[in-house]
């Protein structure tokens, strides 16, 4: 009996084992018409399906610019990038991005169409379907009432809700997020996170995830990928499974936080190993 074969994605989710992601060696430039400026140099990592996979480091370490290269906006100098075994070549449904800014959706459109606006715009799903699943969408983030709002009557963290659904909602295979809550409010960020962790409860998507804060990493990832300062190299990547708000007082996510501090900041004026 031959066995039934496998689409790429069915296949990474049967198996644990195959990644969805690969990223090999990935060099990153820009070529501006003073100067040429190498973003990250060399980095490698695997994100496997249902990962909420981290890039951590300090400002300009090339974290959104790996995010723009998986998404397919910026080709690598050098090295390979792969989505279920297949070379990035451009942008594709099958990645979608939240960014930080409040002004990511389209301010002429309501919440729903917002939402339903990838849907209409590629075959990823029937039409008959579209309605149905937006409407399932802003049921799960708690805004099926503000449905028929325009972004600019919406807060800074409704706004960011709509934007995680509105991706969700293609279902892609890797949900892109560039620091989706640095912009919020402290209160509002730790509600954003939680809610963000209960949402992924619910499906276990993949999402690969960039911060800059060490505490925020601990609290959403299970991987995190450290990176160096300018250009990013790998530093090291740690294993956070198991962490989140429960566990912030607890010796593991003290240890944790202390070893990425002492990656990040040794040297540097202001820090102390013996701190910790
Ligand atoms: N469009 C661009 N043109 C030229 N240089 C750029 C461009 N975008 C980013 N860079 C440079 O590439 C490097 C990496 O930038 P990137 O935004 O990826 O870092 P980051 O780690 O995401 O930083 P931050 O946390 O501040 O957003 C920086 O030196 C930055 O100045």
């Amino acid at each position: 009996m031959t066995a039934p074969s496998l689409t790429p994605a069915a296949a990474a989710v049967a198996s644990p084992a195959v990644p969805v992601l690969t990223a090999d060696d990935v060099s990153l430039q820009y070529t501006t018409r003073e100067r040429m400026v190498t973003a990250t140099w060399r980095v490698s990592f695997k994100v496997y399906p249902g990962d909420r996979f981290v890039l951590l480091g300090p400002s300009g370490c090339g974290k959104s610019s790996l995010l723009k290269s998986v998404a397919g906006f910026l080709p690598p100098v050098e090295g390979r990038i792969r989505l279920n075994g297949r070379d990035i070549k451009g942008p594709g449904p099958d990645r979608m991005m939240v960014f930080q800014e409040f002004d990511q959706l389209l301010p002429w459109k309501s919440v729903f169409e917002n939402v339903a606006y990838p849907m209409r715009v590629n075959s990823r799903f029937p039409r008959a379907e579209i309605e149905e699943r937006v409407r399932g969408y802003l049921d799960k983030i708690g805004l099926t009432r503000f449905a028929d709002a325009h972004p600019h009557t919406l807060s800074g963290g409704m706004k960011q809700r709509v934007a995680i659904a509105r991706a969700m909602a293609m279902e892609p295979e890797v949900l892109l997020m560039d620091e989706p809550f640095a912009a919020l409010d402290a209160l509002t960020r730790r509600t954003m996170q939680a809610e963000l962790l209960r949402l992924w409860e619910d499906t276990r998507f993949t999402i690969l995830f960039v911060t800059h804060s060490i505490e925020e990493a601990l609290i959403v990832g299970t991987r995190i990928l450290v990176l160096s300062p300018h250009p990013g190299q790998v530093r090291a990547e740690l294993d956070a499974t198991g962490l989140g708000f429960d566990s912030v007082a607890t010796p593991r996510f003290a240890e944790l936080q202390a070893r990425i501090e002492d990656m990040l900041f040794a040297g540097r004026p202001g820090h102390t190993a013996e701190a910790h």
